[in-house]
């Protein structure tokens, strides 16, 4: 069988890996329009914020270990257009040369692009995105500029906030701005996203809620500054973090969509075409917090999904377990990490949902060193089932959430988990620990 992939980042990767690995059988074309593959934006804000020396590690693969293991991939091709009917794709290589590939299966990794805010003065030079290596090296370069001091983020999202900390670093004068009334709306509930919004203020950077960017102002085609809803700001730079949409160019006239334009795939990742299967960004998944279709663009999703369309083109029926959109950040030493829905996402899915918090130390109070810890566990008000969990702290408990994305996935009720065995050592935790004390408060409320 002959297997195309188009897209060979995280996603298109993980894909191409399992077919390599375990059904050498098949034939395998990998089509990437961009001149590296694999490489971790995560990596992006450490090392424009100095924190690692340099971008090298932030690349797992290459094209030449896959043409090693056996497939046929061109980068710097971009597929241009595809014939559902005669199963044909069209690309076209860097230097001009045309490209016709016949699939038996498709697999479409086009990913995501980036949301460009549509202002007055968007053609301004010094105005960035980030999503690509590139873009990457970019605000690199003009953070190196001394003449820029002043660089304005639009967008308090996980990109946002993880570059105003990296420009903050780089000893510039940092403005956040967001629509929502607090940093990270997506993700957590005001009480957990202010402890970023404070942290951000305390290291300097002027947070701005709930203003909306209205205009770029530029002179001699430069961006000079920024203007909002509530005023006019200096900038040098701008970097515009408001999200990312499904890349869905190819496939859109053809292919059945999800309201965000995003493929719309069954949990095996099969489009709406049996010969075609979507994979991370660009595609649809399967939410078990609120057991239907959503878009979640993430790194581990886009792995996983690859996984498990390799598995069924392949041969191997595999359902995808469903994510919960496990996420975590880590600004200056506040480290956040969430699972599941917030209140509002929860509202938003038409779920009632009841909510317990519990704050305590990590460790018992004889303790030489100890850090607080914040979390908050939600589960609907009917079932009693675990839809979410929201964690803070200074101190590294990301791995926690792990155990409620878990419980999100299998259905584990609230009054279960006040009963887990969750073992005890000085040096780990307390022996009354605030996953269990925060359980067990749920289950006294449920009985007044
Ligand atoms: C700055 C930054 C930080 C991030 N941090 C995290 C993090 O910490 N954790 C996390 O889980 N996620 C993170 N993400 C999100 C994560 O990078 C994405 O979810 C992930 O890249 C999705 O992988 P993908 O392979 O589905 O899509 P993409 O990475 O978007 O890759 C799609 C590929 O398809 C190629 N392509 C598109 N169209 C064509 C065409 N017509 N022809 C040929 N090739 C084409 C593109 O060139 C690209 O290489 C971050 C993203 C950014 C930008
Ligand atoms: N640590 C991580 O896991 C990590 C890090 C970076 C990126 N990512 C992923 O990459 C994707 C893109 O990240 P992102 O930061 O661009 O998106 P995001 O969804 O995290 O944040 C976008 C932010 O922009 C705001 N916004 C939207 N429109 C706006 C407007 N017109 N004006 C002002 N603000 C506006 C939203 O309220 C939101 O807070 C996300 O899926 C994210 O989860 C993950």
């Amino acid at each position: 069988m002959k297997i195309v992939i188009i897209g060979t980042n995280h996603a298109g990767i993980a894909a191409a890996n399992t077919i390599l690995e375990q059904y050498p059988e098949h034939e395998v074309v990998m089509l990437e329009r961009n001149s590296n593959l694999s490489y971790l934006g995560c990596g992006t804000a450490l090392w424009v914020g100095r924190q690692i020396d340099d971008y090298q590690g932030l690349f797992y693969t290459n094209d030449k270990e896959f043409s090693q293991k056996g497939a046929r991939i061109s980068i710097e091709t971009e597929v241009k257009s595809i014939d559902f009917d005669n199963k044909m794709v069209h690309a076209q290589t860097k230097d001009g040369q045309t490209i016709e590939e016949s699939y038996d299966k498709l697999i479409l990794a086009t990913g995501s692009l980036p949301i460009a805010p549509e202002l007055p003065g968007n053609d301004l030079e010094g105005l960035h995105f980030l999503k690509l290596f590139q873009e990457g090296q970019a605000v690199d370069k003009a953070l190196a500029d001394e003449s820029a001091k002043t660089v304005c983020v639009i967008g308090a999202g996980y990109i946002g906030v993880e570059i105003a900390e990296a420009a903050q670093r780089r000893g510039k004068k940092v403005h956040i701005f967001d629509a929502e009334n607090n940093s990270l709306a997506n993700y957590y509930d005001p009480e957990f996203a202010q402890l970023m919004d404070r942290n951000l203020e305390e290291h300097g950077i002027e947070t701005h809620f709930g203003e909306l960017a209205v205009e770029y102002i530029g002179e001699n085609g430069k961006v000079t500054g920024l203007k909002t809803s509530k005023g006019t700001y200096e900038a040098d730079v701008v970097i515009n973090c408001i999200g990312f949409r499904a890349n869905n160019d190819l496939g859109k006239d053809h292919l059945e969509l999800f309201e965000n334009g995003a493929y719309l795939v069954d949990r095996h990742f099969k489009t709406s075409d049996a010969d075609v299967y979507a994979i991370g960004d660009c595609a649809t998944n399967y939410s078990n917090a609120i057991q239907d279709t959503t878009y979640i663009a993430l790194a581990s999703n886009a792995v996983r999904s690859g996984i498990v369309a390799a598995h069924n083109i392949a041969g191997t029926e595999l359902e995808g377990a469903g994510i919960q959109g496990s996420n975590g950040i880590n600004i200056y030493d506040l480290k956040l990490v969430s699972t599941g829905l917030t209140l509002k996402a929860a509202e938003k899915s038409g779920i009632e949902v009841e909510y317990v918090d519990h704050e305590d130390t990590q460790f018992p109070g004889f303790m030489p060193e100890n850090h607080k810890v914040k979390l908050r566990i939600t589960y609907a008000k009917e079932s009693r089932r675990i839809v979410g969990a929201q964690i803070a702290s200074d101190y590294d408990v990301s791995l926690l959430v792990h155990m409620f994305s878990l419980a999100i996935q299998e259905e584990v009720t609230i009054d279960k988990l006040s009963l887990l065995d969750i073992f005890f050592l000085p040096h780990f935790n307390q022996p009354y620990n605030y996953i269990t004390v925060a359980a067990l408060k749920a289950g006294k409320d449920k009985k007044e």
